[in-house]
């Protein structure tokens, strides 16, 4: 195996593995360094088997919706099936699949722990403790994620806890389950394993989901306490210790305690920078990169790092952690790279080919909750904090026609945020069962940044979720 490649890329989740594919048909060569399953933490720990977790689930209550389908219903989930087909979408966490597609792109592996070792040097340990140098020509690509953040509460190592990564690999459901943190892995995990007969308890520092329109946030604190799930919100975990019987205790600051057998640590995330060697390039161990618009890596001064060897894609730049913006982060760094070595400029102006200006403006996220929430862009508070001059369209999803035949009692509810200045959507929420589907319409208006007079002329099918365009358009009225 040659030691030198035009592009070297550190770590093979689905970001790093996206980088390459576009490094190679850009017609360079790449090696992708990856210490642990090629495919990342989204496929074996993160989205995919949570989703699993949750599938069966969405499909029984969608069931039970519906008054002959719910007659039809004859016995409970069968949890043992749900794990068993949870382990199939994490491929047994094998990665033979995804090392095969690998070769078949035309990308080396080589499997090991990656770290920096000077300008366009790339130092591999591997697990055999064999060592070997690469080099490039032309960039390293840094793509090596993240990992759950462990919060500083005492007593914390005394008690039995998880991460994601063992929520989304466990095969059964504890008796007792209490979150810390309820942010998106807080509030689906709950979701997920109320479902699968665990007693759960979130604690929450703020109200669940901060970060989305708060209406939404309210439909999923309902929804989960409606289907027994504890929610203790505005409070922290101050600290934690084992009971007589071994059960985990975790006391709240407002001097309350929660019992469990399991908790769950889920606080966010921390960057996978501590041993990437950093140091050897000038940057700090342990941070998250911080990236310009072409995701080349900045100094920590801000400045341009040498001649801009070095990028960062996915979720160790913090952009925005969500596997498709990652992979579109990584489109747009393959072709720029491929495009800069043939000699061309690359164009990472807004929108341009090589820019990912979507993570700016058009984040796109659904959370798999029950009901589940899409969102888009905006929200009316955000859109406020950057200084649009905006207006706020609501309307109620359980009135549109589709959601009704749909599901016996929907409800739900959609926002568009609009731009006065620019009369564009900017931003939009919905929460309901099934959402997610209505999402990339939204996604489109907002990065076409279609007029609202033109948006009037697409016409969503009868009846159809989707109808709550039309609905939310009527309230806005056309005089703007
Ligand atoms: C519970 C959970 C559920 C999620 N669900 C969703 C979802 O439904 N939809 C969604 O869009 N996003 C979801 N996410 C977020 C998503 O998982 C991440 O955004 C995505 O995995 C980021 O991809 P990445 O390639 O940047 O990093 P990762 O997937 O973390 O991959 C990085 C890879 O780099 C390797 N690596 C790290 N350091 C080194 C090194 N020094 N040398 C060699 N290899 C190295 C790692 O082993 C890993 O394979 C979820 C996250 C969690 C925690
Ligand atoms: N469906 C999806 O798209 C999906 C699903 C899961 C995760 N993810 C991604 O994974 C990332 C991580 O998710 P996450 O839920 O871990 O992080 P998060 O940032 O969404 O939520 C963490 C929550 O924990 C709270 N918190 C922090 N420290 C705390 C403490 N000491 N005590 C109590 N609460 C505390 C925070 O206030 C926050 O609300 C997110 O960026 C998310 O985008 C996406």
């Amino acid at each position: 195996m040659t030691n030198v490649y035009d592009v070297i890329v550190i770590g093979a989740g689905p970001v790093g593995e996206n980088v390459a594919d576009r490094i190679v048909r850009g017609g360079l060569t790449a090696a992708i360094v990856e210490r642990e399953l090629v495919g990342g933490e989204c496929s074996y720990w993160a989205c995919m088997p949570t989703k699993a977790l949750l599938r069966d689930a969405a499909a029984l209550r969608a069931a039970r919706a519906l008054p002959a389908a719910r007659a039809a219903i004859t016995g409970p989930l069968d949890t043992a099936e749900v794990f068993a087909r949870r382990n199939r979408f994490a491929s047994q966490w094998k990665d033979a699949g995804q090392v095969d597609w690998l070769h078949s792109a035309g990308i080396d592996l080589v499997r090991g722990h990656g770290r920096l070792s000077g300008p366009r040097r790339v130092h591999v340990r591997g697990d055999d403790g064999g060592e070997v140098e690469l080099r490039a020509r032309h960039a390293v690509v840094v793509a090596t994620g993240s990992s759950a953040l462990r919060p500083a509460i005492p007593g914390l190592d005394q008690i039995p806890t998880w991460t994601s990564r063992e929520a989304a690999s466990a095969d059964s459901a504890p008796e007792r389950l209490a979150i810390i943190g309820g942010g998106v892995v807080g509030t689906e995990l709950a979701t997920a394993y109320s479902a699968l007969g665990s007693g759960v308890t979130l604690v929450s520092r703020t109200r669940l989901l901060p970060g989305v329109e708060e209406f939404a946030s309210e439909h999923v604190t309902a929804a989960l306490e409606e289907a027994g799930v504890t929610t203790r919100t505005g409070v922290d975990a101050v600290a934690a210790r084992c009971g007589r019987t071994g059960a985990a205790l975790l006391e709240l600051s407002d001097g309350t305690t929660v019992e469990a057998d399991r908790v769950l640590l889920a606080v966010g995330r921390a960057p996978n920078t501590g041993d990437i060697g950093l140091d050897t390039v000038g940057l700090t161990p342990g941070a998250w990169l911080t990236v310009g618009q072409d995701l080349r890596v900045l100094a920590d001064d801000g400045a341009q790092l040498d001649d801009g060897w070095l990028y960062a894609a996915g979720d160790v730049n913090r952009r925005a952690q969500l596997t498709h913006h990652g992979k579109y982060q990584a489109r747009a760094l393959g072709d720029a790279v491929a495009a800069r070595a043939a000699g061309e400029d690359a164009d990472t102006s807004p929108w341009g080919r090589h820019a990912s200006t979507a993570d700016e403006h058009a984040t796109a996220q659904v959370i798999f909750t029950a009901p589940e929430i899409a969102t888009v862009g905006h929200t009316a508070a955000s859109a406020e904090a950057h200084g649009l001059s905006t207006r706020v369209v609501d309307h109620d999803l359980g009135a549109v026609a589709g959601a009704a035949l749909h599901a016996d009692g929907y409800t739900g509810r959609a926002r568009m945020v609009i731009d006065n200045d620019r009369n564009v959507v900017v931003g939009f929420t919905a929460v309901g069962f099934d959402v997610a589907e209505i999402l990339h319409a939204a996604t489109i208006a907002i990065t076409g940044e279609v007029p609202l007079d033109r948006l009037w002329h697409a016409v969503p099918a009868f009846p159809t979720i989707s109808e709550v365009w039309l609905r939310l358009l009527e309230t806005d009225g056309r005089d703007h």
